[in-house]
C-alpha cells in the first residue's frame, strides 16, 4: 500500500485539482485509488451533514469508496485556518486523532491513498502542533503542488526548504497552470527545475474541463505505472 500527501504552496493552488488527476490517472491504469481529506474548513450542510467541495472532489474521482466520514473526518463549517475553526467549535485537532483517523482510511485497503493537506506545508492545526508534525511523524513521502504564478518561485523555495530542513522526503512536485496569463510560463518552470531538488511528475495545464496531465516518467516511476 502507498500513501502520498498532497501539500501546495499555497492554499487555493490546485492540490484538489491535481489530487482527482492523479486518482483519475490510476484509476486509469487499473490501480486501486481513494483520496483522503483529513482536514477540511469551508462546508455546507446536505443529507444531514457538513459536506466539503473537496472531498467530495476526490470521494468522485477515486475507484475505491468509502463513507464520507472515512474520506473526511475532520470537517468545519467557516472557510477559515482550521485550528481556528476548532477553536471557534469548542474542539481541538490532534495528531492522535489524525492517527485514529489514518488507521481507518488505510483499513480501506487501497493500493494508493492520495492524502490532501489543507493550506500550504506549515497548517497548524492547534496551538503547539503543525499539520506537518503528522506527515513527518507518519512518513508520508510527499508530492509538492505549485501553483504557477507571480511568487511561486519564493514559496517553492521555502517550502522544499522547510521539507529538507524537517527530513521530509519529497518525491516529486507538479506544475499547475492556475493562471492561463503568467507570463514566461515556460522560463520559470526551467528556474523550478534547475533549484528543486525532486523530480517534476507531471504539469496540469489550465483547463476548466477535461484536464489531462502531462506525464513525466518520474510520475509513472513512481506509482509503478507502464505506459
Ligand atoms: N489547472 C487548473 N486549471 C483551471 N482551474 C484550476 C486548475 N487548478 C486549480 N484550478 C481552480 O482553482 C481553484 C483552486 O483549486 P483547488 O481547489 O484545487 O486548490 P486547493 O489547493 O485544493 O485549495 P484548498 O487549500 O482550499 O484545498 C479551483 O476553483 C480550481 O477549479
Ligand atoms: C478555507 C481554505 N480553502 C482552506 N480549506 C484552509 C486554508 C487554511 C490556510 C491557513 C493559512 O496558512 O493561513
Ligand atoms: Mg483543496
Amino acid at each position: 500500500m502507498n500513501s502520498f500527501f498532497i501539500t501546495g504552496t499555497d492554499t487555493e493552488v490546485g492540490k484538489t485539482h491535481v489530487t482527482c488527476l492523479l486518482l483519475k490517472f490510476l484509476t486509469q491504469h487499473k490501480r486501486s485509488a481513494i483520496g483522503f481529506k483529513p482536514i477540511a474548513a469551508g462546508a455546507e450542510e446536505a443529507f444531514g451533514q457538513l459536506v466539503n467541495e473537496d472531498a467530495l472532489n476526490i470521494m468522485e474521482s477515486s475507484n475505491v469508496h468509502a463513507k464520507y466520514e472515512i474520506i473526511n473526518p475532520i470537517c468545519f463549517e467557516p472557510p477559515i485556518a482550521p485550528h481556528i475553526a476548532a477553536q471557534r467549535a469548542g474542539k481541538e485537532i490532534s495528531q492522535i486523532e489524525l492517527n485514529h483517523h489514518y488507521k481507518e482510511i488505510l483499513s480501506v485497503g487501497a493500493e494508493f491513498t492520495l492524502v490532501e493537506g489543507a493550506g500550504g506545508w506549515s497548517l497548524p492545526i492547534n496551538d503547539t502542533e503543525y499539520l506537518s508534525d503528522w506527515v513527518k511523524a507518519r512518513e508520508i513521502p510527499v508530492i509538492l503542488v505549485v501553483g504557477m504564478k507571480l511568487g511561486c518561485l519564493n514559496h517553492t523555495l521555502l517550502t522544499m526548504q522547510a521539507l529538507k530542513t524537517q527530513g521530509v522526503k519529497c518525491v516529486g512536485w507538479v506544475a499547475n497552470e492556475i493562471d492561463p496569463n503568467m507570463s514566461e510560463f515556460e522560463a520559470n518552470l526551467e528556474s523550478l527545475k534547475q533549484r528543486i531538488d525532486a523530480p517534476l511528475l507531471a504539469v496540469a495545464p489550465f483547463a476548466k474541463s477535461k484536464a489531462k496531465l502531462k506525464i513525466y516518467k518520474a510520475l509513472t516511476d513512481l506509482l509503478t505505472i507502464k505506459l
